[in-house]
């Protein structure tokens, strides 16, 4: 069995420790296993958590894999061991923390010149470079699997879980190599097509042609092709490549034919990683000022365009003509100032397609049209900086933010938490300046498995907003086989954590925290049956994310209600989906008003399909930010932010 086919063992929370790192946030969640920020002794780093059963020889490739190549665009091994101690779960794989955006993100935010996405493709090849050099393969180059560092704007590859090195035998059955469709190559497909009972083997080229993709999707908003079932019912091509300057005329012809050459068929034309490399570096000396333009146009007031209407299917019939003529747009949907005054009252439905919840899935959700009340965002709570990036916010709502996350660093990083049960980070100082595959060595043992004998890890997992003074809370504790179970002292009582939960609960209160704040987060619940391999299918791998919208344009913020609502996928295709398409599911009220979209209906064949998507705040974690005066029954929210593909809703 595939590892992304498994059943996955209950996931550790934020704050809770794991072998000695404090689990600090989700970083993201992808088929094989789920990455945090962790932090120990004061430094940052990333946790990834392999679930071992069915795990197979796949973690230990990733750490093999990880253990060769030293690159200061691949991201660093520092180490790894079982958790926890006793009867162990998860493999967990210690790597340096890369703080910054995924690729997709930062071009969607950034809106970048030609320049701009030249020298972020050049740290992917230069990776790839070294990687090949390596005899080594990625095999899984995409968008989500780049991070574009803060620090100083280099593409850093994570992410080698599927790759392979030569002396490395063929884990995988089937005649398609591991990694997501719409990057194999079309020998990959091919090979697929015509031999049977073989497995494919990749090459350097299927890595290149990946980059290709990668690199096409950045210069014009779309993926060269789609996947699409043929008549004999294999994969074929939706049809040709349109090349690179055709789809967009604003980026430089050089640039546009070196993409179309990563693309070529043969992939003998393909040029090898270090001659792209060089290419790259000399088209990096180009100065005109078509290099140094915006790809895309800015998305702006007017083209996100939903406009109430009673008729659902005329709206999406008048959603997708006024989108076929879009040029690409980018940047963020949601840093421009407002400059219309609201209409008092205004009260505008949500888009109003009103598509029935899906069938036998959560039946017994009460399905009701969420109503929804434009309001455009008061001047004083926007600002000209991204909301993802977490400026966007009035300075109250940042000082109490700022206030409740160093309560909850408090909490988290107290006495009770955090235990340095383990010891097995290999610090290795800073990435090592050439750009050399290092010599195979022997996995990195966990040199510090000394955890005296019994040793119980004590996380604080404390969620403080969804606490009020009167309520039980919900502190975890957890007993030596790492289970989670509720404790039996109440949080708000005795000790530090009480008194910090006290203060914290009375800075909410100050600073007027909404109160649809306090309630719990809602529990998890199934995807539709089908819907995860049904986004298989149409090339959206668990993690994937785009961005939606209620529509309406500008800066908003929404009042909606619980119940059935739909938001519009927008900036791109989402895999196989196409830009435009509307996602309908429920908004379930918590600590955050969560978004479980259960089905789409495609913008090309009004087909409609069942996905299991949940909807990120601007902030990027699940669930909308409520903003300030939301009430229990009806919340503010911002009308736009990120939807992604998951595996059941948590
Ligand atoms: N070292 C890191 N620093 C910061 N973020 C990271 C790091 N490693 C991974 N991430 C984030 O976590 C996400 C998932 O990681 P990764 O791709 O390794 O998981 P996966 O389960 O193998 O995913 P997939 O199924 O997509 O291959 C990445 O897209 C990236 O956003």
């Amino acid at each position: 069995m595939h590892p992304r086919d498994r059943a996955r063992p209950p996931e550790p929370a934020p704050g809770d420790d794991v072998g000695g790192y404090i689990l600090k946030s989700l970083l993201g969640q992808g088929g094989f296993g789920t990455v945090y920020l962790a932090e120990r002794g004061g430094q940052r780093y990333a946790l990834k958590l392999l679930p071992l059963a069915g795990l197979g020889r796949w973690g230990e490739r990733e750490l093999l894999m990880l253990a060769r190549v030293k690159h200061p665009n691949v991201v660093r091994l520092l180490g790894h061991c079982h958790w926890p101690d006793r009867e162990p779960r998860f493999l967990v794989v210690i790597m340096e923390y890369v703080e910054g955006r995924r690729l997709d993100v930062w071009a969607e935010m950034e809106n970048p010149s030609a320049h701009a996405v030249l020298g972020r493709v050049l740290g992917v090849a230069r990776a790839l470079e070294a990687l090949h050099e390596g005899r080594a393969l990625h095999r899984d180059v995409k968008e989500s699997n780049v991070i574009v560092r803060e620090a100083d704007g280099e593409a850093v590859l994570v992410d080698l879980g599927v790759g392979r090195h030569e002396d490395m035998s063929e884990v995988t059955g089937g005649s398609l190599p591991p990694g997501t469709r719409a990057y194999l190559s079309p020998e990959a497909w091919r090979f697929h097509r015509e031999v049977s009972g073989a497995r494919y083997r990749s090459t350097p080229a299927d890595d290149i042609y990946a980059l290709g993709v990668v690199l096409y999707w950045l210069l014009t908003g779309t993926k060269p092709f789609h996947m699409v079932e043929g008549h004999d019912g294999s994969m074929v091509r939706s049809g040709p490549l349109v090349s690179v300057c055709a789809r967009n005329g604003r980026v430089p012809e050089e640039l546009g034919m070196l993409c179309m050459r990563l693309l070529e068929e043969d992939p003998e034309r393909r040029p090898d990683a270090g001659v792209l490399v060089a290419k790259l570096e000399a088209l990096l000396a180009r100065d005109t000022p078509d290099w140094h333009t915006p790809l895309c146009d800015f998305h702006d007031e007017h083209n996100v365009t939903t406009r109430p209407g009673a008729d659902a299917d005329e709206e999406v019939g008048w959603l997708n003509q006024v989108r076929e003529d879009l040029p690409p747009r980018r940047g963020g949907r949601w840093p421009r100032p407002v400059t219309e005054e609201p209409e008092p009252g205004t009260v505008s439905p949500a888009p109003a397609l009103s598509l029935p919840p899906a069938s036998g899935v959560m039946a017994s959700t009460s399905v009701q049209a969420a109503q929804a009340v434009v309001e455009p965002l008061p001047a004083s709570t926007v600002s000209p900086v991204s909301r993802l990036h977490g400026t966007g916010r009035s300075p109250w709502v940042m000082a109490s933010l700022g206030l409740l996350a160093v309560l909850c660093a408090a909490v988290a990083s107290g006495d009770f938490g955090g235990r340095g049960v383990l010891s097995f980070a290999r610090e290795e100082g800073r990435p090592v300046p050439d750009w050399k595959v290092a010599q195979p060595e022997s996995l990195p043992e966990s040199n510090g498995a000394a955890a005296p004998p019994g040793a119980v890890s004590t996380p604080a997992a404390v969620a403080l907003p969804v606490m009020t003074p009167k309520e039980p809370a919900s502190v975890k504790t957890q007993n030596p086989a790492g289970t989670t179970q509720p404790s039996p002292t109440p949080a708000g009582g005795r000790g530090r954590a009480g008194r910090v939960l006290k203060a914290a609960t009375a800075a909410c209160a100050l600073l007027g925290c909404p109160g649809a704040q306090v309630r719990e987060r809602p529990p998890p619940e199934p995807c539709p049956p089908g819907a995860v391999e049904t986004m298989e299918q149409l090339d959206i791998d668990v993690g994937d994310s785009l961005d939606w919208s209620f529509g309406g344009g500008g800066n908003r913020v929404l009042t909606v209600r619980e119940g059935w609502t739909s938001v519009e996928i927008i900036g791109a295709d989402f895999g196989d989906i196409p830009n435009g398409s509307m996602a309908s599911g429920r908004l379930v009220f918590g600590d955050r008003v969560y978004g479980r979209m259960t089905q789409v209906r495609l913008r090309d064949t009004s087909r409609t399909i069942p996905v299991c998507m949940e909807l990120l705040g601007a902030d990027g974690k699940p669930g909308l930010e409520l903003e300030p005066g939301s009430t229990p029954t009806a919340a503010r929210v911002f009308s736009a932010g990120g939807i992604r593909a998951v595996r059941q809703f948590e």
